[in-house]
């Protein structure tokens, strides 16, 4: 024995047990992680914030809610429109008689308001008024009555469980500039940084056109020219407010250029035939845009009757644009520089209203067929109209064929739009489901929602970042297995070993 080698029965590696240990553990540790991987990209009940802006027309006012998820940092969320909600009644420059009328109107849409934002959220949920080309014209002939009107709304407003930001009126430039912002926001084009899309829009009272062009850089007209930097970019806005060439206004310009004599009866190229209204000369004359020319000897009415003929339409409509004086190196109208019109355009309320019920949205149709069918359209008779349309306001039916042939010669006489260019038109309401409009814009605005510089980004999206941090720990947890198989496994097999 003393000389015997000693044989000694010794396993110096695991036992099956412990490997059969390891392979569990490895197994949960998959497990779990594909769990958390799943859990963190599942949707959960997305937190909103929201924000309202009632937009104070010429002709209405309507409430507009939006909404975006409240988890993100410094709001940059998508913003989207979430509700919306018309006015009943006129617009609140028309209460200039009886102000406190302006704030009970808008009760019913606040109502609506209260109904949509959670109870929770309403006390920081910014409130906003924005009065357009209504307001300021009614400004302009009766500063005090404008200041009663804002005192009413703001009234009504203050007692609202929101958190109210102010009632006021916007300049045309303003309106202009949010309405692209809006539309480009929509579009994704300002985060992206992709070509721009220009604005036009069509009031009331007033209208804007807003676009980038590489001939504008602000020297030339430093009033139309608006300079934002947004998402790191920077962006040198050409825009321009014409007041007084709304659709309502150009109406009244209209029938005034037509009713100088003092006449008691006007045949108007832009009615129908077969209409027949009489109007009240003090109601024609009552806005500044046409005051001042009311004829001296003017009787208290006119019969306003229809004859129904485009060509003759379009000469009335073409007579309240001036076209005689420039002084700069070139002009839209009336004396306003415009550079060469450049990239798509979005056309939206009352040119996408008009245009939508003429059935005239589609831009790939020629400008001259478009110029057919309006012809063709403005010389059907009264009667047969209303017969064809018997569910639509009849105040907006008699003025279509106005409205349409107006919004022609703004386009093509007015901003220089052409056969081929038309067609970089497109007719909107809504992008994405959010009106176009210079509410959005406005609100991105004054929350700085939009950045002035891009923000910054991490170099993989948080779900990307999870999948790659899973598979690369399965793949570890499956090599040490592997490792541990191939150097545990067969040596586990031999029962002894001699040392
Ligand atoms: O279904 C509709 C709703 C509105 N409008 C017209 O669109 C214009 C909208 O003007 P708003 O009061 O919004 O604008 P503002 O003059 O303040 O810019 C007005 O001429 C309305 O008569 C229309 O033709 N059809």
């Amino acid at each position: 024995m003393s000389a015997q080698r000693e044989m000694k029965e010794k396993n110096p590696w695991p036992t099956p047990v412990t490997i059969i240990i390891i392979i569990v553990i490895g197994v949960i540790a998959i497990v779990a992680l594909v769990t958390v991987a799943v859990l963190q990209n599942k949707s959960v009940p997305q937190k909103y914030k929201y924000g309202i802006v009632l937009d104070a027309g010429s002709s209405h006012t309507a409430l507009y809610i939006y909404q975006w998820p409240a988890e993100k940092d410094n709001n940059t969320g998508r913003v989207e429109q979430t509700h919306s909600c018309k006015v009943k009644g006129k617009g609140i420059s028309s209460y200039a008689s009886e102000p406190w009328k302006a704030g009970e109107s808008l009760k019913e849409c606040m109502g609506e308001a209260e109904n949509t934002v959670p109870k929770e959220r309403a006390h920081e949920t910014p409130l906003y008024l924005g009065a357009t080309a209504g307001m300021r014209l009614l400004d302009i002939v009766n500063s005090s009555a404008s200041k009663n009107v804002f005192q009413a709304v703001e009234k009504a407003l203050q007692n609202s469980p929101f958190s109210y930001q102010g009632a006021r009126i916007l300049s045309g430039q303003e309106e202009g500039a949010f309405g692209w912002v809006t539309v480009n926001y929509l579009d994704d084009r300002l985060k992206q940084g992709l070509k721009t899309t220009g604005a036009l829009d069509l009031g009331g009272a007033s209208t804007q056109i807003s676009f980038i062009s590489d001939n504008f850089d602000g020297s030339e007209s430093p009033i139309n020219s608006v300079n934002f930097r947004l998402y790191g970019n920077d962006y040198n806005l050409y825009t321009h407010s014409f007041l007084c060439y709304g659709k309502d206004q150009v109406l009244k310009m209209v029938l005034a250029n037509q009713t100088q004599s003092g006449a008691t009866t006007v045949l108007d190229p832009c009615f129908h035939s077969g209409y027949n209204e009489t109007k009240n000369y003090s109601v024609l004359y009552d806005s500044p845009c046409v005051s001042g020319r009311k004829p001296q000897e003017a009787p208290e009415k006119f019969d306003h009757i229809g004859k129904g003929n485009f060509q003759e339409c379009q000469k009335a409509v073409k007579s309240v644009f001036n076209f005689t004086f420039c002084k700069h190196s070139r002009c839209s109208f009336n004396g306003v520089f415009q550079p060469p019109l450049q990239g798509p355009f979005g056309a939206f309320s009352a040119y996408y209203f008009v245009m939508n019920f003429l059935n005239l949205t589609d831009t790939s149709m020629p400008l001259e067929t478009v110029k057919q069918k309006l012809s063709q359209y403005c010389g059907t008779s009264w009667d047969k109209i209303k017969r064809q349309h018997p569910t639509v306001n009849v105040k907006y039916l008699a003025e279509y064929c106005f409205s349409g042939t107006y919004i022609l010669t703004l386009l093509t006489e007015g901003y220089d739009f052409t056969a081929e260019t038309y067609s970089n038109i497109k007719f909107i309401k809504k992008i994405k489901g959010s009106d176009a409009g210079w509410t959005l814009g406005y609100m991105l605005n004054l929350t700085n929602m939009i950045p002035a510089e891009a923000p910054d980004s991490p170099p993989l999206p948080h779900a990307g970042y999870v999948s790659i941090v899973t598979l690369m720990t399965i793949l570890l947890i499956g090599l040490l297995l592997f490792v541990a198989l191939r150097i545990f496994w067969p040596r586990c097999s031999k029962k002894t070993q001699i040392v």
